[in-house]
């Protein structure tokens, strides 16, 4: 055990985006700020499908060749039957991304704002002292301590830091989509700058996914329940008549899994001087399980709040509470409404479907859920039990 080393005014468990602009932002605006990560690299190991929107639009980060591998148009979904949708535009333009230089990348970003970043380090507990914290933390067999005024816990899908202070609730716990997927060499897309999206018994209760990453695809999908493995779906999918023999010559050089939190958000993301985001707080679309931008958005909202706090020297919990106001009023709408799409897709028979997929003529220039289910249920009105809720 080693005696206590330093004291911060943030400390930012987790160094995926949501952390890595979180501390970004604290460094920014003068915090001093320490970034842990428990790997030994940042953006290792990767769970993700690697889809990002347009981060230079949205963020001001430069779409850098170093870690974007396409550039996309838009998406395509796909019925049971096998009909193709295109959405060119609004949210489906983006980039595929290789996220283990992206994910680099953001932490160089805040390092260089004056963020000190401990890799190799998994935080092991949090202890509350006076108004701040005490972190223990593991590195290489040994342990450190380190006392922070502000911990913003972005420590992802297996979150405990929150549960450490009494935030998380169950109610994520049991709605993590698993998901599996392989990055493969030698396979087709329909459209290499556009994503694939497969509904159905595919993968039940969720979707599968072929990804254009440049020389690769990302082929993958998340389930929740079912009556096999995510794996076991996945390896069927690659030979389903659906893709017409696109993944035929295919071979993996990547295998990734993990979770996706698709129960929405947790009650309440902050306490005295602690933020919880990201993954962490279910700060993902319950229905796409897309959550890399909202992550990164709710992080910078999270450090610019920690920050000012620090410099009102104030991080009560009625002080912290803005970080919540503003990200509630910014995307919970949002959040729910996905939930409650999810839920009625999750009932849905591939026939019903295939019923909405064929009331779709054309391209779609968005993703407008109340208008494709005003149109399926002038197609199908059997349709009307289900897409009420939404019309
Ligand atoms: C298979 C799959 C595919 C996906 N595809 C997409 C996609 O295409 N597009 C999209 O937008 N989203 C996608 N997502 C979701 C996306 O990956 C997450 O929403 C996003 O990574 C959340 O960012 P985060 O920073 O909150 O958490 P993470 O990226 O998970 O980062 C958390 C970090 O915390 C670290 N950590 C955890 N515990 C500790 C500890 N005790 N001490 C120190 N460090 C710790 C972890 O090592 C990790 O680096 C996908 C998810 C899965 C599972």
């Amino acid at each position: 055990m080693r005696a206590l080393i330093n004291s911060y005014d943030v400390v930012v468990i987790g160094a995926g985006p949501a952390g890595s602009m979180a501390s970004y932002n604290a460094s920014k605006m003068g915090a001093k700020t320490l970034l842990i990560e428990k790997s030994q690299e940042i953006g290792e190991p990767v769970r993700c499908a690697e889809a990002v929107p347009k981060i230079d639009e949205l963020y001001g980060i430069p779409a850098d060749p170093s870690f974007v591998r396409t550039t996309l148009d838009g998406g395509y979904i796909i019925a049971p039957n096998g009909k193709v949708i295109a959405i060119r535009g609004g949210k489906t333009d983006g980039y595929v991304v290789e996220r283990k230089i992206f994910d680099k990348h953001l932490a160089i970003r805040s390092a260089n704002q004056g963020t000190k970043i401990a890799v190799k380090s998994r935080v092991t507990n949090i202890e509350k002292e006076g108004s701040g914290y005490v972190i223990t933390i593991n590195h290489m067999g040994e342990e450190y301590k380190v006392r922070t005024k502000i911990v913003i816990a972005a420590d992802g899908v297996e979150s405990s830091m929150a549960e450490m202070v009494g935030l998380k609730s169950k109610k994520n716990v049991k709605e993590v989509c698993s998901c599996a997927e392989y990055e493969m060499i030698n396979g087709k897309c329909i459209d290499d700058k556009m994503l694939e999206l497969y509904f159905g018994g595919v993968a039940p209760q969720g979707y599968a996914w072929i990804f254009p990453k440049g020389d690769t695809v990302n082929v993958g999908l998340g389930i929740i329940g079912g009556k096999k493995s995510a794996l076991e779906y996945l390896d069927d999918f690659i030979t389903n008549p659906i893709l017409e023999g696109r993944l035929e010559n295919a071979t993996p050089v990547e295998f990734k899994c993990g979770g996706a939190p698709v129960g929405g958000p947790i009650e309440k993301t902050y306490a005295e001087g602690f933020i919880v985001v990201g993954d962490a707080a279910g700060q993902i679309s319950p229905l796409t399980g897309g959550g890399i931008s909202l992550s990164m958005d709710c992080g910078l909202i999270a450090g610019e709040v920690a920050a000012k706090c620090i410099k009102q020297n104030n991080w009560s919990e009625e002080a912290i509470k803005e970080y919540e106001t503003i990200w509630h009023e910014k995307y919970l709408h949002l959040l729910n409404n996905d939930l409650k799409y999810k839920s009625i897709l999750q009932q849905l028979t591939d026939t019903e479907l295939n019923a909405i997929g064929d009331s779709i003529e054309g391209d779609l220039d968005d993703v407008n859920v109340p208008k494709i289910a005003l149109k399926a249920v002038k197609k199908s009105p059997s349709l009307l039990k289900y897409l009420k809720e939404i019309l």
